[in-house]
């Protein structure tokens, strides 16, 4: 396949490491680079130059391929950048971008060693790069924290990672900043000698425009397009000037003047058309390679490869392993929000103030009786008058007030002895109730506690003869469940799912937003990682974080909170990982498509109540009105959680329709989540 490329690569392209042709980029309206055209002679030293926001960072960008130009054509060592097969992006070029593109948990020896694993080093021969860097660029010992270093330290560290695997091209961004003058000759005179081999091309940004005198090619940039290009000699030579700054000044000047003269004229007519250039010729709209041939190469790219994937899953594990609070925080937090909801969702209220008004005075009344089979735990009884009670129950004091007339005791013995009795019997041997019904919950529970009472009043009274006073329904033993299944029993697989869920994806959404940011997704692609492996590594790196989740989430519901557990424990397991994978995998689109942690922040946060409310986690689906049904149906984590209820409860496998569905509609999310996130990732790298 090499034989094929090299074999299809124009005359002459060896003279140059990187050419751009007609070169164009904008950021929305903002044109920053304007038929750019720049050279990169192989084997030279290149300094661009110009000031601030001129477009230099942008067009380095460009070269490095994680930015696309509108138009033009550029060539890197011989192809476009990310061209299939192409080891630009890879280990020919070393990238030290503008930020300072570090991992701040890192050691100084962890970061070069993540770059030489994805560049394929030994460890032998990161070794040895590692000793010749550190002391060369003159850097604290290697066990000192990124974090822990000075800016300039930061910035040496970044052009030694970008230096480490000896690249052919080197694409700096600013290096010398904030870098002292004698460590800033060192570097220029490490460029001069690693060039003399005529092997290895630099392209190199500075502010300090007298230093890129060292340079073997200058190139001048302003308002995103070379004023001119050429050995600073021969620059300063052209514009007789005594310095470089000079011949600057004056380009600037040339430049302002004939832009105001030609007003309107069209961009790209300008003083470029004095610039010198490296070209070669060659027409750089035929396409290097037949499409076929660039199909099968493109194929092979595309397959991850594992170093990759396993450079940054160490660097996940080892960034872990640094910040032990939050992972401490990560692996506890599910177990605190599963006991609060064991806890304080869905069991019975307790200590409900409720006023009794209890004509009957005799101590051997049935209402005395009756009450005394009341669970006190839950209903706390206060024994007030008629008027005592209306007014508390008014005054929010109390949830209901509880009634017996003063013939309450004779008048139920009449209603369950005589066949037929009046209206006002039946009244007056009934209990009478008036609930305060804003609490639904409250309300619920002490209508059935009365229920309870009476029950167990009637039995204690007419012993065998009870069933006389019984209602004509009876409930047999259920079928699945027990008489004592509460509402936590009902709400805790559908927490255990969407805790799960949501901590995923709050341990991802802001993954590739704060690396993006930082420059670090930008320069892991420079060195050779796809989306794909990138994309791969975290999710099996956090895979680790939500297995660790998942068995202590299963240790307290089914050991500490007794939830019971039918079926499998197997399913269970599976069920609940493939849901943490949903979420994984719904964090890294979120990640990959938004550019701001707020942004990310929000679009996890937002769709948390809807998605816990349609999903039927805390209140039953069949609640849902219908079109909203539809929706809820669609949802990742509805027929989950209808899922695990069957496995946990009923015992079922996956041979029932109700289990399947569950593990096909997640299956199928995570699906469509993961080639989302990897779409959007490679279109936006
Ligand atoms: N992501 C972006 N979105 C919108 N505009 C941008 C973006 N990045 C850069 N720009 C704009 O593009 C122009 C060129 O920026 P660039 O960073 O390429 O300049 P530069 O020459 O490298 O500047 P400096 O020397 O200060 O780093 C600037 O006006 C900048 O505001």
């Amino acid at each position: 396949m090499k034989a094929d490329l090299e074999a299809s690569l124009p005359a002459g392209q060896d003279e140059y490491a990187i050419r751009c042709r007609d070169v164009c980029r904008s950021y929305g309206k903002l044109k920053v680079l304007t038929n750019l055209n720049l050279t990169v002679p192989q084997g030279q030293i290149y300094g661009l130059l110009g000031p601030s926001g001129c477009g230099k960072t942008t067009l380095l960008k460009c070269i490095v391929g994680t930015l696309k130009i509108s138009r033009g054509h550029i060539t890197v060592l011989g192809k476009p950048p990310a061209f299939p097969g192409h080891a630009v992006p890879g280990k020919m070029v070393g990238y030290m971008p503008q930020e300072l593109a570090l991992y701040n948990e890192f050691t100084i020896s962890d970061t070069l060693t993540f770059f030489g694993r994805i560049h394929g080093l030994t460890s032998k021969e990161t070794q040895t790069r590692m000793e010749f860097l550190i002391d060369f660029l003159d850097l604290p010992q290697k066990h000192s924290l990124v974090r822990n270093l000075s800016g300039g330290q930061r910035r040496r560290v970044s052009l030694g990672a970008a230096l480490l695997q000896n690249p052919e091209l080197l694409i700096l961004d600013e290096p010398t900043v904030g870098v002292d003058p004698v460590l800033r000759a060192k570097i220029w005179q490490h460029l001069v000698e690693i060039v003399k081999t005529g092997k290895v091309s630099v392209i190199i940004t500075t502010h300090y425009i007298e230093e890129a005198r060292q340079a073997n090619v200058v190139g001048l940039m302003r308002n995103g397009r070379l004023l001119a290009e050429g050995p600073p000699e021969a620059v300063m030579k052209q514009h007789s000037a005594t310095t470089l700054e000079h011949a600057f000044l004056q380009l600037c000047e040339t430049s302002d003047r004939v832009g105001s003269k030609r007003g309107s004229s069209p961009q790209g007519t300008g003083p470029l058309e004095n610039s010198q250039s490296f070209d070669s010729g060659r027409d750089e709209s035929q396409p290097i390679l037949q499409n076929s041939r660039a199909a099968r190469v493109r194929a092979r790219h595309v397959l991850p490869k594992w170093r990759n994937i396993t450079a940054l899953m160490i660097k996940t594990l080892v960034r872990m392993k640094r910040m032990p609070g939050s992972l401490c925080f990560q692996f506890l937090l599910p177990v605190i929000q599963i006991s609060l909801i064991c806890l304080c969702v869905g069991g019975d209220p307790r200590g409900i103030q409720v006023a009794v008004v209890n004509n009957e005075t005799s101590s051997s009344a049935y209402s005395h009786s009756l009450l005394s089979f009341l669970d006190n735990s839950s209903v706390h009884q206060v024994h007030l008058s008629h008027k005592e009670a209306l007014d508390g129950i008014y005054n929010g004091e109390y949830w209901g007030v509880i009634g017996f007339g003063q013939n309450f005791t004779s008048y139920l013995t009449k209603r369950m002895i005589q066949r037929q009795v009046s209206r006002d019997v039946v009244d007056g041997g009934s209990v009478h109730v008036w609930l305060d019904l804003t609490n639904r919950q409250i309300a619920l529970m002490l209508q059935k506690k009365l229920h309870e009472a009476f029950q167990a009043f009637v039995d204690s009274k007419l012993g065998s003869m009870a069933y006389m006073a019984a209602l004509p329904i009876k409930f047999e033993e259920p079928i699945y469940g027990s008489q004592n299944t509460d509402f936590t029993t009902f709400v805790t697989p559908g927490a255990v799912l969407s805790i799960t869920f949501y901590l995923a994806v709050g341990l991802t959404a802001l993954s590739f937003v704060l690396e993006r940011k930082e420059g670090l997704l930008d320069r892991c692609w420079v060195a050779g990682v796809s989306s794909m492996e990138t994309m791969l590594a975290h999710l099996f790196s956090q895979l680790f974080v939500i297995s660790v989740q998942i068995i202590m989430l299963l240790l307290f519901i089914l050991l500490v909170f007794k939830m019971p557990n039918e079926g499998s424990l197997v399913l269970v397991i599976i069920l609940i990982v493939l849901q943490g994978v949903t979420g994984i995998s719904f964090g890294l689109v979120i990640s990959s498509a938004i550019d701001d942690e707020q942004s990310a922040n929000q679009a996890a946060l937002g769709i948390f109540y809807p998605n816990l409310i349609l999903s039927g986690i805390i209140w039953p689906v069949e609640c849902i009105p219908y079109p909203l049904r539809y929706l809820s149906l669609a949802l990742p984590q509805t027929y989950a959680s209808e899922a695990l209820r069957c496995i946990m409860y009923r015992g079922w496998g996956l041979s029932r329709m109700m289990v399947w569905r569950g593990f096909a509609v997640t299956l199928g999310w995570n699906t469509f989540f993961l080639i989302l996130a990897t779409v959007i990732l490679k279109l936006r790298t």
